[in-house]
């Protein structure tokens, strides 16, 4: 399709699900904090830092993508800190043309400048109200709220679990569990999820990233996530046939027919190699198996992405047209963990209208 152009796309309504706080830093951002906490970095200027981050994340391995981290996590150990990089993330997606986006991070990893969990939220969610109120001004409308994760290798998550319960009506819409997967099934925490759907709450859970199948089935049978972070790896439970038609087996069935929604990530998938390209990655398959498929940066500064840039390779990759961006952002919309009517309203009061403006 000749007209989408990546000005097109980034002006087209957009739905983010699945994009970490601590990994959508500005490049300069993180040298000028870093430079008033003491904190050595691996590259002094900004554009070589942004080098650096997405360098380091192309490894092929989880683990080796996850150490970055540790030069944004650093950076946001005070409140002023935490709420200016959740302003500036804001107004990096309002920019790029997202209207709404849930935003995650681990509360408990910030906590080295001596903030209490509550104090980190409470930061967090200055800053969103902050960027929220910015991009109004300027003219834009985008709606931001927090997802609460807890990283699976520690023993934290039910109490983060509470917390999100807590702030569920001041701009925390649901939990998360992240981090390495291989090792750290999510039934280590089922207690938090026990205690989430006791308490009428919303969960996703990554899994089906670095780990199979498994994975999948714990979080969805013992856990009951409402949504897989990833969950690319269902494509293990396909089989192509010689004659080109699709075999599901019982999980994936069980994933299509509950339109459990998939928070694909396909930039970062690359990079910790859960695919070799775009081109071959499972999105182009899921879609046409009509999964319940959403399109996602998770990091933005590791792997150098935004959401125009994921939709503009979906675009390239399989001959994606404003149809196909029409239909995963609805499909997004419909999965996030807002309520109902207010992700009706953003359906119908800005993803169509929008849509069908670029129609002409
Ligand atoms: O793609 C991911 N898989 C598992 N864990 C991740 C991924 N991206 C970021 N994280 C971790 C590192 C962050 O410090 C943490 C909270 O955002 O979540
Ligand atoms: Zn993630």
């Amino acid at each position: 399709m000749g007209e989408l152009t990546r000005e097109v796309i980034r002006s087209a309504p957009k739905v983010l699900l699945h994009d970490h706080l601590d990994g959508g830093l500005r490049p300069a951002t993180i040298v000028e904090l870093a430079a008033e906490a003491g904190h050595a970095l691996p590259a002094g200027d900004a554009e070589a830092l942004g080098q650096w981050f997405t360098d380091a994340a192309d490894s092929g391995s989880l683990e080796r993508y996850l150490e970055t981290f540790q030069h944004t996590v650093a950076v946001m150990q005070t409140a002023e800190n935490l709420q200016r990089v959740a302003r500036e993330a804001v107004e990096d997606l309002a920019a790029d043309g997202v209207v709404y986006a849930e935003i995650r991070y681990a509360p408990e990893q910030h906590l080295e400048g001596g903030l209490t969990l509550e104090e980190v939220v409470n930061a967090v969610q200055a800053g969103f109200d902050e960027g929220e109120a910015l991009v109004a001004d300027s003219g834009r409308t985008i709606v931001v709220r927090q997802l609460l994760t807890a990283m699976r290798h520690q023993a934290n998550s039910r109490q983060i679990a509470e917390l999100a319960v807590a702030h569920r009506d001041t701009g925390a819409v649901g939990f998360d569990i992240a981090g390495a997967e291989a090792g750290y099934p999510p039934t280590r925490h089922l207690d938090a999820f026990e205690y989430l759907q006791r308490e009428n709450a919303h969960f996703t859970i990554h899994a089906g990233e670095a780990f199979g199948l498994p994975s999948i089935w714990e979080a969805l049978q013992w856990c009951g996530a409402d949504r897989l972070g990833h969950g690319v790896r269902i494509v293990d439970d396909i089989t192509i046939d010689l004659d080109g038609s699709a075999r599901l087996g019982r999980l994936a069935a069980y994933v299509r027919d509950k339109r459990i929604p998939l928070e694909l990530c396909p930039h970062s998938n690359i990079q910790t190699g859960a695919a070799a390209s775009i081109a071959e990655h499972p999105i182009g398959l899921l879609t046409k198996l009509r999964f319940r498929v959403t399109v996602n940066t998770d990091n933005r500064l590791m792997s150098g992405t935004s959401m125009t840039h994921e939709l503009a390779a979906l675009v390239d990759a399989f001959g994606w047209g404003l149809d196909d961006l029409q239909w995963v952002t609805v499909n997004a919309m419909k999965s996030a963990f807002l309520g109902f009517e207010h992700r009706l309203q953003i359906i119908n009061e800005v993803i169509k209208p929008g849509y069908a403006a670029l129609r002409g």
